[in-house]
């Protein structure tokens, strides 16, 4: 239990101080319980000596109104503290996730972890909102005071604060026990809640996909099962503590009843006097009150120590630029040289050598699968490489941090993600001090003012989450838009494969100009024009650069890009003008 509860400290980083404030307010607050004690023991002592004074009345009345409003006082303050220190750690934490996040290797987002970090943020970190400090100022809270009245025990009447300190040891010897039972159990409901999320993101994701097959019968069957494990498990873990809250009942009970006996004992053989007796027993039930809520909220804290386990867990990731500088490239020129990269056991790239000068254009060709992708994306550090080193401006890339590398590059992913957030911010999205005249100035040259403006509310529309409000070729200029904002010295580029209408298309090319003027490019290219217009041309295939060159010089060799070529021209009817 103490680990668990250092755990609680320990997660709630820089809002400790208010956590100690609350438990603070909550001893306080059962010491002025305490004080009716004082009251009752007032009065009974009276009414035992047959003591008529009327001042005693008003004494116990005057402790109790103490008692009474300072209770009041004191829970008001440590309820508000409980409640600040749950959101404030938890906002925190889900802040400290954002930004580690965005420092991990893209090769960590899958499914499973995508599932995972979304149950983090919302469920595991929910749980520990909602009751983190709210469960250790009980149980602690608690704890003290039953302690506390232990000792007043002791000082009224050793015999009796004895047993009723066996009854409290013994009850918490019960709640360890119990709380070791739901170790293991509450590390398997937190996994099958996590699943649970997974299946949900699954089953609502892929909604398009099963509704357009038909399917929607099987694909519940995923989600139904993770449902039915989710309460299998919780059922579980509830019934693995019934046990143990009998036994704590029965602890409870059987002490109570011999402080009752032990009580009328010493009063029978005159060792002690009526109002002490009538007293003692009142605490002594007391005594068992505070502890049973704290045991009570106790059977929480395994959960929550298995929930801070999880949102822990991702501190563990290992990040990519802990020893990064902030680095301002000489050129932006780019070189790999000999790269070796794999995706676990599958190599992708074998010893890949080239050069991109600066200011140059250079198309990337290659089969489905060959890794075109994957070569962009190390280029900004999305995955490190294996072997070898890929340097801009002459610096390896490794020597960047991250924030100064991607100052040097534009990406535009041909799957476009735009945020559920108003077209204005999606376009500042990499540089969100930029003025309204800045936006629409890049909004222009991505050829997408026009159509923004014929928006009921323009740039402040706010377009659904992934953009969906808006055609492909929309979606692509908001993007353009964005990356020219950002003027960057590199530009990525993966070029749409999706046909897309001839006017948009000629758009689009009009914007990708724009975007491109005096850069670095490297282009994952599609279409043949552009390709042709490239400086340089190079082939993947099989994990090696196979050929390169320009298109003039290629089209003459044959090989892949020939081959390219020739595909290109008869899935689109192209004649290739000299
Ligand atoms: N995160 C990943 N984990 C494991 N394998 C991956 C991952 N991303 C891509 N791959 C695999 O690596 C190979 C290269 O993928 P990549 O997307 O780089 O190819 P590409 O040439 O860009 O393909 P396309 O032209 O179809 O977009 C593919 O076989 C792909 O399945």
């Amino acid at each position: 239990m103490y680990g668990t509860l250092k755990k609680i400290f320990a997660f709630a980083g820089s809002k400790e101080g208010l956590l100690k404030k609350s438990l603070l307010f909550a001893f306080l607050s059962g010491l002025f319980a305490a004080l009716q004690f004082a009251a009752l023991f007032i009065v009974v002592e009276a009414l035992v000596s047959d003591n008529r004074d009327s001042r005693f009345i008003w004494i116990s009345l005057g402790i109790m109104a103490v008692s009474l409003v300072g209770r009041i006082i004191t829970t008001y303050f440590s309820t508000m503290e409980q409640t600040e220190t749950g959101y404030c750690m938890v906002a925190e934490k889900r802040i400290h996730i954002g930004d580690r996040l965005r420092y991990i290797p893209m090769g960590y987002f899958n499914k499973n972890s995508i599932g995972n970090i979304t149950a983090i943020v919302t469920t595991t970190l929910g749980d520990v909102e909602n009751s983190a400090a709210r469960v250790l100022v009980s149980v602690l809270g608690g704890f003290f005071n039953s302690v506390a009245l232990v000792i007043v025990l002791v000082v009224f009447d050793w015999r009796i604060g004895l047993i009723a300190a066996v009854g409290v040891l013994l009850y918490l010897a019960a709640a360890e026990l119990a709380l070791r039972k739901s170790e293991r159990l509450s590390g398997v409901r937190q996994h099958t809640q996590e699943s649970l999320v997974e299946s949900v993101l699954e089953y609502i994701q892929g909604m398009g996909i099963v509704k357009a097959f038909g399917m929607e019968k099987d694909s519940t069957q995923s989600i139904d099962s993770a449902i039915k494990a989710s309460c299998r498990d919780n059922l579980k873990l509830t019934k693995a503590s019934v046990p143990y809250d009998a036994l704590k009942q029965v602890v409870v009970r059987v002490f109570s009843v011999l402080l009752l006996l032990a009580s009328i004992y010493f009063w029978l053989n005159g060792s002690l006097s009526l109002a002490y007796g009538v007293i003692l027993v009142i605490a002594s039930f007391m005594v068992f009150n505070d502890l049973e809520n704290a045991g009570n909220m106790a059977s929480l804290l395994q959960m929550l120590a298995a929930s801070m386990d999880t949102a822990n867990s991702i501190d563990d990731t290992p990040v990519m630029d802990e020893k990064g500088a902030d680095v301002v490239p000489a050129s932006s020129e780019i070189i790999f040289d000999n790269v070796d990269f794999s995706y676990a056991d599958r190599k992708i790239l074998d010893h890949v050598s080239f050069t991109i000068p600066a200011g140059t254009t250079t198309a990337i060709v290659g089969p489905s699968g060959s890794g075109k992708t994957t070569m962009c994306n190390l280029i900004a550090r999305f995955w490190d490489v294996d072997a070898g080193r890929i340097t801009v401006g002459g610096k390896d890339v490794r020597d960047f941090k991250l924030d100064s590398l991607m100052k040097n590059i534009g990406m535009v992913f041909q799957n476009v993600y735009l945020f559920a957030d108003s077209i204005e911010n999606n376009i500042k999205f990499g540089c969100p001090d930029a003025t309204h005249e800045q936006v629409v100035e890049a909004a222009k040259k991505a050829c997408c003012h026009e159509f923004i403006s014929a928006l009921t509310d323009g740039y402040d529309t706010v377009i659904g989450e992934g953009g969906g409000t808006l055609s492909g070729g929309e979606k692509q200029r908001i993007s353009i838009a964005r990356a020219i904002l950002k003027d960057a010295p590199i530009i990525i580029l993966d070029e749409a494969t999706s046909s897309v209408d001839p006017e948009n298309e000629e758009e689009l090319q009009r914007a990708i100009a724009e975007l491109t003027h005096d850069k670095t490019i490297i282009m994952i290219a599609h279409r043949l024009k552009t390709v042709r217009g490239a400086d340089q041309i190079l082939v993947l295939d099989d994990s090696h650069i196979v050929q390169r060159g320009t298109h003039a010089e290629l089209i003459q060799q044959k090989g892949l890009y020939a081959d390219f070529v020739s595909e290109r021209q008869e899935a689109i009817g192209w004649k290739l003008a000299q």
